[in-house]
């Protein structure tokens, strides 16, 4: 569906090829590419699904006379651009029941509701005793969830559970293994009894009021539980930014084999699942074909705070994209990017509060687009720092002196770098995001990773980004999350 051949599409045709070659499935390039590149073999079936080592190429910068750029945004500054598009925390705060509210973020500091623990508890199975033994052992038992149990005279005990209300003028428990009843019914120590032992004080982990967490913390499992353990039963969260996709081209089916030039879509099943683990509410996927009256209905009526869409950004006959965005007069943020793939990726204001990102129809191309633009705006719209895995609140309960390693210079949602196994074949010009593998130490470059293929980021952790010119074997990469990578922060489902 493209038809003007852009200024660098050369690169990407050389691109492609390499990959083609990676992929083993016999293409020979027809032109050479604009840099040196060392031939690369078919791959052995041994290294399947790994890359085959190749040297990166040189970057070489565009010389007068040369094939003028695109004024493309680099990728580092469309992700800036796409993260500073938004207010941060969109929305007005809402108030969530705990069992709807992972994976939002906090719109408040979390506060402690009450003393934690709240009563003074056994931390053991076995005696609460009050002064040196040995104890007369009293006839009752208390277990967790009494209440105000009798208190203790001065060498009396009394059997007691984990997690019990400790009974006034208690001095110790003794573990059921530490202890033994003689035949007069007495208790005995099997060891030193230290005053206080096995008592969990109240307030040990926290006194009514005391600051838990800041806003903006990631809804995490362990922040459900803390907040339920102190005391909540709803929390004030960041309203999820509302997502609505758009899946463009004719030709698409939704069911069965290939057919009849058809293929399957790839990105409407694919899409929504990920927006969500992106911190998005998904309102719908509509399937508009190739319709710019169906397009531009679309995007005059949605009410989403990003509306997605998949394939017609370049400027084939019937991608629709760019026309209907001038037709309705929407503010082109990032007009492409200098990223393979997806380089044609853009990101646009439809009005004030309504956002659109375009995402390219290749489907590697289009999560390109996904965690280059959508990624940063859905972050910001939610009330998440740069660099931030779960927010700012992540450093509130480390010792001051704690060493942690996430970046905050970067706006990726997550950012750490792992050494390349091998040498990364480079754009000239252009950042390359290339699935890879975490091994021990190590990113592996994973095959199948051409523009249109998405059978090697199925099997990836992570996406590599490759600077241009390609990256050396045991170079550091950045390396950015995908939900079901070793560094996924946050779970995999947040609806
Ligand atoms: N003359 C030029 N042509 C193209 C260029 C270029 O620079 N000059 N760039 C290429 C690149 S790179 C990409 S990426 C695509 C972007 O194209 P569009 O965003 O307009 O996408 P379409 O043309 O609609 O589709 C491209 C490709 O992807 C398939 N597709 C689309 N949607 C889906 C889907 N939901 N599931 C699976 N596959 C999908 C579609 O059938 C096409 O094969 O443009 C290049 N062309
Ligand atoms: O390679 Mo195109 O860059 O987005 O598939």
């Amino acid at each position: 569906m493209t038809g003007q051949p852009l200024p660098d599409a050369e690169f990407d045709e050389a691109l492609a090829l390499v990959n083609e070659c990676r992929d083993g499935h016999g293409a020979v390039p027809r032109s050479a590419p604009p840099t040196t590149p060392t031939p690369t073999p078919a791959p052995a079936p041994q290294d399947a699904p790994y890359a085959q080592a190749t040297p990166p190429a040189q970057s070489t910068p565009p010389t007068p006379g040369e094939p003028k750029h695109r004024d493309v945004s680099p990728w580092p500054a469309a992700r800036a651009r796409a993260a500073q598009a938004v207010p941060r925390a969109g929305g007005e705060p809402v108030a969530v029941p705990l069992d709807k509210a992972l994976g939002m973020t906090l719109a408040a500091p979390l506060a402690a509701l009450t003393d934690l623990p709240s009563f003074d508890t056994s931390a053991m199975d076995g005696w609460a005793v009050a002064g040196p033994g040995p104890w007369v052992v009293r006839a009752d038992g208390i277990l967790a969830g009494h209440d105000r149990p009798e208190a203790l005279g001065d060498g009396e005990a009394v059997r007691i559970a984990t997690g019990a209300r400790i009974p006034r003028d208690a001095t110790a428990v003794l573990r059921s293994e530490h202890g033994r009843i003689d035949d007069k019914g007495r208790l005995h120590a099997l060891r030193e009894v230290v005053p206080g032992q096995d008592i969990r004080p109240r307030g040990q982990e926290c006194r009514s009021g005391d600051h838990l967490l800041p806003s903006g913390a990631r809804i995490t499992p362990a922040v459900l539980g803390l907040a339920a353990a102190a005391g909540y039963d709803t929390l004030s969260a960041v309203r999820r930014p509302r997502a609505e996709v758009l899946v463009l081209g004719d030709e698409l089916l939704t069911d069965g084999l290939p057919r009849d030039g058809l293929i399957r879509d790839a990105l409407g099943p694919m899409l929504p699942p990920w927006l969500r683990t992106l911190g998005a509410e998904v309102t719908g996927v509509r399937r508009l074909g190739d319709d710019p009256e169906a397009l531009h209905e679309a995007l005059t009526t949605s009410t989403a705070d990003l509306v997605v869409t998949t394939g017609g950004t370049a400027a084939g006959p019937v991608d629709h994209v760019h026309p209907t965005l001038r037709r309705i007069g929407a503010e082109l943020l990032v007009d492409g990017v200098a990223v393979r793939p997806g380089h044609p990726m853009l990101l646009a204001r439809l009005r004030p509060g309504r956002h659109l990102v375009g995402l390219p129809g290749n489907p590697l191309a289009a999560i390109s687009g996904l965690l280059t633009l959508a990624e940063p705006l859905l972050r910001t719209l939610n009330g998440r720092g740069p660099g931030q895995p779960g927010g700012p609140a992540t450093t509130a309960a480390y010792p001051a002196s704690t060493p942690h390693h996430v970046s905050t210079e970067h706006p990726a949602n997550t950012a750490y770098t792992a050494p390349v196994r091998d040498d990364v074949q480079g754009h000239p010009y252009d950042t390359r995001l290339v699935p890879v593998a975490l091994r021990g130490e190590h990113a592996v470059p994973l095959r199948f990773n051409g523009p249109a293929m998405l059978r090697g980021i199925a099997a990836a952790d992570g996406l590599a980004v490759v600077p241009p010119g390609g990256a050396h074997k045991g170079q550091e990469l950045e390396i950015l999350d995908l939900p079901w990578g070793p560094a996924d922060d946050g779970g995999e489902c947040f609806t």
